[in-house]
């Protein structure tokens, strides 16, 4: 397993790099030119920019999150191919810089979705929260006003610039059924994936969050049959997932550990985090141990041990702790707490793997 953690650059961070250089573990840095609107062919000097920082401070920059998917890609458009060729050209420049991970998702319109960025805990700390009940009776403006409302960051996914077209995007989806998007991935993927496989770049798709249909949208990323399924609509090893344990967690009906040991060679990066889930089908985002959530993380742990994961793994998402002043779910404290629990429980069965148990 080698530990990455995701970083929003330069201004557009409240954790710096020389805090993340002090987690014990982490080699490289997730990032992403968050600036650069889907579709848009990524500029080779801002690529550097990135690289020259990265080698300055002794990151490597193996994995992005996310070269974003343009919507009319998603929605099968004609105008689809110009934004594929411009994905294209930027695999290739991103491998000029080391680039081994291509992280991205097939969610239409919205990214990970919650009605509570910063709900209270009886600890008092707070985390990323999503009442059921909430989204299915509230217009899906009201929730784009409300989580740019709340955050003092640009939320990933939750470009402006995207959101104001949300009228238009729905009715585009009207007649966008599970079966055309799974159609217009495989086009996708039928097109990038020999350019990934001649630049040595695995792309890995991250699930829906959550991983069912929102607002009457389709959504594909959401099960074991359904990866199973995307695995093969290019059967190659450049067609990965980033096996995500809380995005997957939050419908119960998921062996997050199961898939772990089932897609281990196609998993190319993992999210690991927690994630509790109420009878009513809420969920609040909780810290890594597995007895503060609904998913065995220390078993989803030894699902990755078990199959040798040489591949590259982050926290994901954490609390916000210790009252800290940051960009939901991606605080330093509790992210930097989910690392050591992680590096804990994978350190412990490498002892018992070298019988020094
Ligand atoms: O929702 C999550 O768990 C994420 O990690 C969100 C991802 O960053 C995003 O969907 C990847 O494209
Ligand atoms: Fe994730």
């Amino acid at each position: 397993m080698k530990m990455v953690f995701r970083w929003y650059g330069e201004g557009n961070d409240s954790v710096t790099l020389k805090q993340i250089k002090q987690i014990p573990g982490v080699e490289g840095l997730v990032w992403s030119l968050h600036d650069v609107p889907a579709g848009e062919e990524w500029p080779m000097d801002k690529i550097l920019d990135y690289k020259r920082l990265a080698d300055e401070h002794g990151f490597h920059l193996k994995v992005v999150e996310s070269v974003n998917v343009h919507e009319d890609i998603k929605l099968g458009l004609p105008s689809r191919d110009k934004y594929i060729e411009n994905y294209k050209r930027t695999i290739e420049k991103l491998a000029k810089v080391g680039v081994k991970v291509i992280c991205y998702n097939f969610m239409p319109i919205f990214d990970w979705i919650r009605t509570d960025l910063f709900k209270e805990m009886e600890d008092g700390s707070t985390a990323l929260f999503f009442d059921k009940a909430k989204i299915e009776s509230m217009a899906a403006e009201d929730l784009v006003r409300n989580i740019n409302e709340n955050s003092a960051f640009t939320m990933p996914g939750w470009e402006p610039e995207r959101l104001q077209r949300i009228a238009p995007l729905f009715e585009a989806y009207k007649n966008v059924s599970e079966e055309d998007l799974f159609n217009h991935l495989q086009y996708f993927l039928e097109q990038i994936i020999p350019v990934a496989e001649a630049h040595d770049i695995k792309m890995a798709i991250h699930p829906d969050d959550p991983p069912y249909s929102v607002f009457g949208l389709p959504r594909i990323v959401t099960n074991r049959d359904n990866i199973q399924r995307l695995l093969g609509l290019v059967d190659s090893p450049y067609n990965g997932i980033t096996l995500c344990s809380g995005s997957l967690g939050a419908n119960p009906g998921n062996d997050v550990a199961a898939m772990v040991r089932e897609f281990a060679g196609r998993i190319p990066f993992a999210h690991i985090r927690n994630v509790k889930v109420y009878e009513n089908g809420d969920f609040i985002e909780t810290s890594h141990r597995s007895s503060d959530g609904t998913v065995d993380i220390a078993d989803v742990v030894r699902a990755y041990h078990e199959n040798g994961y040489t591949g590259f793994a982050r926290p994901d998402h954490g609390r916000h702790i210790w009252d800290e002043q940051c960009r939901p779910g991606y605080g330093l404290y509790d992210r930097a707490l989910g690392i050591m629990y992680l590096w804990g429980v994978w350190d412990a069965l490498e002892r018992v793997k070298e019988g020094r148990g």
